[in-house]
């Protein structure tokens, strides 16, 4: 199982830190434990030892740890030096070990794609583990901890599991198909079968929508006429002032955008300019981005000055837009809070009525999107073509000859074959720099 080379990486993130944790992986890692640590510690129990460059001065004292292969994270023989998290030592640790011979600095994500070539995760945990560490928000880190368990993964090997059988009960009944005691119907029941996979894995590929929303965030952009109080809104909202706001109609000509986390809920807020029909030169590009950015939008909040509505004509036709009304303080009590049946929300930024309200509101819409925690979804675009090719050619062996089962049986294969690409099952040399590029050093 050992691979070639032995690597070593620091693990643990920015420094100064309270401790540092340096990971070394391979052939070496004994002879570097016994030098370093001055004799070899007990497999996975933490030890404190004086730690030595090869002249003897101390470097640090730290923690070690050693998991002998094939039982540790990368399938070969794992070390950990868990020392004080200063620069200095971290650097004169790293410079000791690299001064072994066969040990080099990790590539970004070396120690994973070891885990990978020795079979301790497929493909697609590997992925989720890269979501895992990139993880910010809650809905995030409960996907991606799902997948690195395997939940995922085991979904495309059931379907893999199903086109193998599917494809040997065709092949058996091809060869039997002189004799008797091969009953027809057995390939009644593998097409059936194949045509409930179909909807299946159509069902899962249009969750992609609910990943990329728990992963790039649901976008909610303030669209409204000039001075319908968008900035005002964008900057109670971001909980700081990000947007200039003026009294001046066509303050905001650019796009401003800030994430926010709301329920453990990547939301994306996008501030425009005010729309209206006889802007400046600056201000109509803003329009044109403003209208342009709606049309891509999980939902649009369509402001209006309650004092002052102004009709907005030409907006996006396939985005849900949500009417709010604005400077509810300005209404001085006339109209009761909610009972304008214009808005489906009224708010003041002035006095912050109804901001919560509204932020709730959002929170609602973008997890009805995402679904259900538990959910099953592609995380990857590299997941859905490779679904959609499966998709393709699990049809294409339903439309052929029912009488040429042979070719039918060949579509089956190459379906198999582009689940087992998700998952790394068969060859995908080809996907893994692109796939470990994602990874920062030291995973
Ligand atoms: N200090 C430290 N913490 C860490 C890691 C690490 O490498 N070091 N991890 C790294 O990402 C994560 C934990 N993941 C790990 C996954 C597998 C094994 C491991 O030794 N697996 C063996 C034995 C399994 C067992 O004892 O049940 C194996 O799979 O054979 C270790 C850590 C998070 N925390
Ligand atoms: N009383 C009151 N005034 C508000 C409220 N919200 C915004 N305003 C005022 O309305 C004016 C316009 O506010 P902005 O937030 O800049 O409006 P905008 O929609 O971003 O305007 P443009 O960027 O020009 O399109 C400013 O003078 C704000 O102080 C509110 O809730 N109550
Ligand atoms: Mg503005």
């Amino acid at each position: 199982m050992i691979s070639g080379e032995t690597i070593v990486a620091l693990s643990s993130g920015r420094l100064p830190a309270g401790v540092a944790i340096i990971r070394i992986s391979g052939p070496r890692t004994r002879f570097v434990v016994e030098t370093i640590a001055g004799s070899m510690v007990k497999a996975r129990l933490a030890t404190l030892r004086k730690l030595r460059a090869l002249d003897k001065t101390v470097l640090d004292t730290g923690l070690v740890l050693f998991f002998p292969g094939p039982d540790s994270f990368t399938g070969d023989d794992v070390a950990e030096f868990q020392v004080h998290g200063g620069r200095a030592v971290v650097a004169r640790v790293l410079e000791t070990i690299t001064g072994f011979e066969g040990v080099r600095h990790a590539e970004p994500g070396e120690f994973t794609r070891r885990a990978f070539l020795n079979g301790k995760l497929d493909l697609v945990e590997t992925e989720a583990l890269a979501d895992l560490v990139n993880a910010e928000t809650e809905a995030q880190r409960r996907f991606a901890v799902l997948n690195a368990e395997g939940v995922q993964s085991e979904l495309y090997l059931g379907w893999r599991r199903r086109l193998i059988h599917a494809r040997a009960m065709i092949e058996a009944e091809i060869d039997f198909a002189d004799e008797d005691d091969v009953p027809g119907s057995v390939s009644d029941t593998v097409w059936s079968d194949v045509n409930v996979m179909i909807e299946e894995i159509d069902r899962h590929i249009a969750g992609f929508r609910a990943a990329e929303i728990i992963r790039d965030g649901f976008e909610v952009v303030i669209l409204g006429a000039p001075n319908a109080g968008k900035s005002s809104l964008f900057n109670a909202l971001a909980r700081r002032d990000a947007a200039i706001v003026t009294d001046e109609p066509g303050t905001t000509r650019d796009i401003l955008e800030v994430t926010l986390d709301v329920e453990g809920l990547r939301i994306r807020v996008i501030d425009t300019a005010g729309l209206r029909d006889t802007p400046g030169k600056i201000e109509a590009i803003g329009i044109e981005k403003a209208r342009n950015r709606a049309g891509g939008a999980n939902l649009v909040l369509l402001l209006e000055d309650m004092l002052n509505p102004v009709g907005i004509v030409g907006l996006p036709v396939e985005v849900p837009i949500l009417k709010v009304g604005t400077k509810l303080d300005l209404l001085g009590g006339s109209q009761a809070a909610g009972s304008d049946q214009r808005y489906e929300i009224a708010i003041s930024t002035r006095d912050g009525s109804g901001i919560a309200e509204l932020l709730k509101h959002i929170a609602d819409r973008a997890s009805a999107q995402i679904g259900v925690p538990g959910d099953i979804l592609p995380s990857r675009l590299r997941h859905v073509e490779l679904l959609k090719e499966t998709g393709s050619f699990l049809a294409r062996a339903i439309a052929r000859d029912i009488a040429v089962q042979e070719l039918r049986a060949e579509e089956l294969r190459l379906a198999a074959d582009r689940l087992g690409r998700i998952v790394g099952a068969v060859d995908v040399e080809d996907m893994l720099d692109v796939i470990f590029s994602q990874f920062c050093i030291g995973k």
